[in-house]
């Protein structure tokens, strides 16, 4: 049967598929529960520099096309990351640590712990979260996307990744890849985090349906699945030398299959995780098996990245 064996900056994985960074990762049991699946690789919740309760409930909301949330970075702090990180077994999967620390500092001295842990695993730096109230997602501000990015790539520089949030325009995918390529040791592009902002409302009771920021939150799932798309393929053409990870939208095999036809080598699950839990990575393998035998591929490589256009 088809073979789904891929790899990710050299390292080999089973498979393409893993969480999303918030998604069954905040707590050492979830991301266990990970490492037992048969998902390919993990990623940790972005942790910040302290301990952090998050926003207010009700601040996740699961819909009928997908899900809108206003979390607000609930994370144990990045040190107990950082513990589990040093105890993860490499041998096994590849581990990501998603950092979003809420200030330059603040993630300068997370990324100065993480490179002095000397571990294998893999820095996914979110520049997207947009649910923290007063702290506008870096990813929509070039300049000080540059200047994070600059800080960073020189203090850490071992190989690394950044999650950005959804552009909307061609001008935002050529300024945001122009700066992306200028940093070497920057590996890797996850593409999309939330859409964020958007506004559910229950006509019922005539109320929005999460309690943060009067509403308003990250949207996830059916909903944003081609502007996920988009995005991978947009930074996939413009960045040759970097490794896309797709993210967003994708529930099927089909789904993650589009992912890799524009462009990502891994692929991570969201919203569809969250609500049917870490057995999903056995669904979607045997969807994605049964969608490439039925056209005749063998390898993730017969059609990655070959998304045809008109
Ligand atoms: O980067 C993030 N994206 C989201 O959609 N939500 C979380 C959060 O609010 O913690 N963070």
């Amino acid at each position: 049967s088809p073979e789904l064996a891929t790899t990710f900056l050299e390292q080999p994985l089973d498979n393409p598929l893993m969480n999303a960074a918030g998604v069954w990762c905040t707590l050492a049991a979830q991301l266990d529960a990970l490492v037992e699946s048969s998902a390919g690789a993990a990623v940790t919740k972005s942790c910040t520099l302290s301990r952090r309760d998050g926003n207010p409930e009700p601040r996740y909301r699961a819909l009928p096309l997908g899900s809108i949330n206003s979390m607000g970075l609930p994370n144990e702090g990045h040190v107990y990351y950082l513990d589990y990180a040093a105890c993860h077994d490499y041998e096994r999967k590849p581990l990501f640590v998603s950092v979003s620390g809420l200030s330059l500092d603040d993630n300068l001295t997370i990324v100065a712990a993480l490179r002095e842990a000397v571990l294998p695993a893999f820095l996914e730096l979110n520049l997207s979260c947009p649910n923290v109230e007063g702290k506008p997602q870096p990813g929509y501000d070039f300049e000080a996307m540059d200047q994070f990015l600059a800080e960073v790539a020189t203090a850490y520089r071992r190989p690394f990744g950044v999650k950005l949030p959804p552009y909307f325009d061609f001008v935002h995918f050529d300024n945001a890849a122009e700066i992306l390529n200028r940093y070497d040791n920057l590996a890797f592009i996850t593409c999309i985090n939330s859409i964020g902002n958007g506004l559910v409302i229950d006509t019922e009771s005539e109320s929005t349906v999460i309690r943060p920021k009067d509403g308003f939150g990250g949207l996830g799932g059916d909903y944003v699945l081609p502007t996920a798309l988009a995005n991978v393929n947009a930074f996939h053409r413009r960045c040759p030398g970097k490794t896309i990870i797709g993210c967003g939208g994708v529930s099927t095999g089909e789904h993650v299959f589009q992912h890799l036809l524009a462009g990502a080598t891994l692929v991570q699950v969201g919203t569809a995780l969250h609500e049917e839990g870490p057995s999903i990575f056995d669904r979607l393998q045997k969807e994605l098996r049964e969608l490439m035998a039925k056209k005749g591929y063998t390898r993730i490589e017969d059609f990655r990245g070959r998304l045809k256009t008109l």
